[in-house]
């Protein structure tokens, strides 16, 4: 039987300040600058449950709501919300806070997936994840649909095959 973790293990919190270097002419935060920093945050993630070297395979729509302004203060928190055999999805939830105002609002949230590489980079088993609260019970069960979805559009799964997405249109066209 595979190693579980609980999810708890891989949870991540990072924070940054936004400099004048990782502005646009607006003086917001970059959208490429944001990336950057989810892929750290999402990659520390996922290292922590599989205490391997990982590499980013995809990354699920991400949207910039609101504009994060020069000086505000970034906090990232990413989790591992289940694993399959060398790959993990990672949950990440973006934070702006405008210390001087007592202001604090989420900006983005997205999902990772990394996959777990020996030293050559090919594909190695990580540990399951054991999902403890009823966020990450919820967070754990959509990870099979998302995984299927995200394979279909990368042509990596047949439609066909994506018994869980499928059933999800079933269930609401009932
Ligand atoms: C040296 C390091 C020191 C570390 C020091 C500490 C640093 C601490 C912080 C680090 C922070 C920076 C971390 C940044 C991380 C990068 O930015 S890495 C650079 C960007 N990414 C890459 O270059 C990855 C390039 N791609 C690849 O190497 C290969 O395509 C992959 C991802 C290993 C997959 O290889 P493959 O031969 O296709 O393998 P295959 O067996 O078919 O699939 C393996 C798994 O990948 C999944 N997969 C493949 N493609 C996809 C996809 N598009 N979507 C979802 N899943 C996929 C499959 O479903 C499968 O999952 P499982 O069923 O095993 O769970």
């Amino acid at each position: 039987m595979r190693k579980q973790k609980p999810a708890s293990d891989s949870f991540v919190i990072m924070t940054e300040l936004v400099l004048p270097n990782d502005t646009n002419t607006l003086n917001n935060l970059m959208g490429g600058r944001m990336m950057h920093l989810m892929d750290i945050a999402a990659a520390i993630a996922a290292q922590k449950h599989s205490n391997r070297i990982v590499v980013t395979a995809s990354v699920d729509n991400v949207s910039f709501r609101d504009a994060i302004r020069l000086g505000n203060v970034v906090t990232l928190q990413a989790q591992v919300t289940r694993a399959f055999s060398s790959s993990m999805e990672v949950h990440i939830d973006v934070w702006a806070e405008d210390i001087p105002s007592g202001t604090k609002m989420k900006t983005n949230e997205a999902f990772f997936t990394f996959v777990a590489v020996d030293q050559s980079g090919r594909p190695i088993d990580v540990p399951e994840v054991l999902p403890e609260t009823p966020e990450e019970i919820k967070l754990y069960e959509g990870a099979l649909r998302r995984r299927q979805l995200r394979l279909v559009l990368a042509g990596r799964m047949k439609p066909t095959e994506a018994q869980e997405l499928r059933a999800l249109f079933e269930l609401s066209e009932k």
